[in-house]
């Protein structure tokens, strides 16, 4: 039998004032920010990021420097040197899916021709067959509620069954990138299908992935309990997995990837980490937190054509008062781009096609008025040195609806896209860097002295 020493009223007393304590403790006066010129998330006061390392895998671009000042332009973002929209409109002009293709784009530094892509998805379906069993098992040992949880466990678990986990050369990496491709889908759905069979008594379905499919067609497959899709759903599912893939070196998730490789440390450990940074709620987590935000709204505000009402929600929210009370509206705003997000772009285009196809017009309208209405109201009560737009996971949530994708795989959807950009960093930080990530915090604490634990 196990002894506690405390209640549970007694362990939440204590709790509560340890906190304070700790919240006294941790507590570090603003103005020091400035007088220290701390670069604070190491962007400087209009925006601009501390330049932390060279990329040939991503470019996010967003504004152009005139005589030293930020001049904001409409985003644009390549793969590689080009740009994601011509990528898109090329596949699907071509009636192919596009994903795999772009993931050997970023891991391998061009376009595939139709034998190199063939071959580049038998890497993946060979690695497919042989991850689905472990991949099974590890999801069926310990269900939970987050998916997210899930892939950084099971991504973690993976290095157990690699025969050479460690190996950090290029073509060890490679072949752990191609993997991990294969088995982040195979994790995130299993990982759905035994949640809901687990907390809601549904029948466990676990469908093999198919080799002949794409990986977008394989996740639906291996969710929809019959197999059943239309090509439009795999091929919406597949361009928003193409959107997704990459973003830069700097943001949080794949800056991860950089910090976390410089170490020496094995790729699990490296993407594990990553998945842990995507899934917060301003960065990746933001397309399943603006899907709860519409159904709170929806709740809230019964004329959809209603602005006053909109935008007193809106401020309700920045005035923590609102939803989740962290005095943030997702899906707007953004670190680097300020006029336009261009996956958010696309996907809106694609929003509105699919809304008039499933009739969710009104719901459209709804997405367009808050994404016109939330920055002037953002702008009127933060102080801001930019402006800022609908980012990528504001309407993506709004189209996996649409698509019968259920929300518990928003953002893992997400992290299965971004496996290749992390990868395609990962691969590159090793060929280039060898140089340990280690910026610098000044101590603000004033010095004291020991004292012996009688005299305290
Ligand atoms: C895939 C992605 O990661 S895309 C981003 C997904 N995240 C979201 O959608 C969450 C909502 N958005 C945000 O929290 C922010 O816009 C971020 C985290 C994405 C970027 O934040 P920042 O880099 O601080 O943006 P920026 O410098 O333009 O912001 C200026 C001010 O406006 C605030 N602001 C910006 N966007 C928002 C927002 N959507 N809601 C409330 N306040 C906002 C910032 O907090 C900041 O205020 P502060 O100086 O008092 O902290
Ligand atoms: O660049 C960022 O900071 C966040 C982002 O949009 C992404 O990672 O896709």
């Amino acid at each position: 039998m196990i002894n506690l020493k405390l209640s549970d009223l007694e362990k939440d007393k204590l709790i509560k004032e340890l906190s304070t304590k700790a919240k006294e403790a941790n507590y570090i006066n603003p103005e020091l920010y400035t007088k220290y010129e701390v670069k604070r998330g190491l962007r400087d006061i209009s925006g601009k990021g501390v330049l932390a390392g060279l990329t040939e895998v991503g470019e996010v671009h967003a504004y152009i420097l005139d005589e030293n000042e930020l001049i904001p332009v409409p985003g644009r973002l390549s793969y590689r040197g080009i740009d994601v929209k011509e990528i898109t409109e090329g596949f699907l002009k071509e009636g192919r899916y596009g994903f795999e293709e772009t993931a050997y784009l970023l891991l391998c530094g061009t376009l595939p021709n139709q034998s190199v892509l063939g071959q580049f998805k038998d890497l993946i379906s060979d690695a497919q067959s042989s991850k689905a069993e472990f991949a099974r098992k590890t999801v069926l040992h310990l269900p939970s509620k987050d998916i997210m949880n899930v892939l950084g466990r099971g991504v973690l678990t993976l290095y157990s069954i690699d025969p050479n986990p460690d190996d950090i050369s290029i073509e060890n990496v490679l072949r752990q990138s191609i993997e991990l491709l294969a088995s982040v889908p195979m994790l995130a759905v299993y990982g759905y299908q035994t949640y809901v069979h687990q907390f809601f008594n549904k029948s466990l379905v676990l469908h093999t992935p198919q080799p002949e499919l794409s990986i977008a067609e394989n996740i639906l497959y291996m969710l929809r309990p019959d197999s059943k899709y239309s090509p439009l759903e795999a091929t919406l599912l597949d361009l928003s997995l193409v959107i997704h893939a990459e973003h830069g070196g700097g943001n949080n998730s794949t800056f991860t990837t950089h910090v976390v490789t410089s170490t020496g440390t094995d790729t699990y450990s490296a993407i594990a980490a990553a998945i842990g940074s995507l899934k917060g709620p301003r960065h990746g987590g933001a397309n399943i937190k603006v899907r709860h935000m519409f159904k709170d709204l929806k709740e809230k505000i019964q004329d959809w054509n209603d602005d006053e009402a909109i935008k007193d929600y809106l401020t309700k929210l920045l005035n923590k008062e609102g939803f989740d009370r962290s005095g943030l509206i997702y899906g707007v705003g953004h670190a680097v781009y300020s006029i336009s997000d261009p996956r958010a772009e696309i996907l809106k285009s694609y929003a509105e096609a699919l809304a008039q196809e499933k009739h969710f017009e009104d719901e459209f309208n709804l997405y367009k008025k808050v994404e016109k209405l939330a920055p002037e109201v953002i702008e009127k009560h933060r102080k801001m040195y930019k402006g800022v737009c609908a980012n990528v996971d504001f309407y993506s949530g709004f189209i996996y609806e649409m698509l019968g994708i259920p929300e518990e795989l928003y953002t893992p959807i997400f992290a299965i896209s971004r496996v290749a950009g992390w990868c395609a960093h990962r691969l590159e930080e090793l060929t280039n860097a060898g140089k340990i990530v280690r910026p610098a915090f000044k101590s603000v604490a004033p010095k004291r002295e020991y004292i012996p634990i009688e005299k305290r």
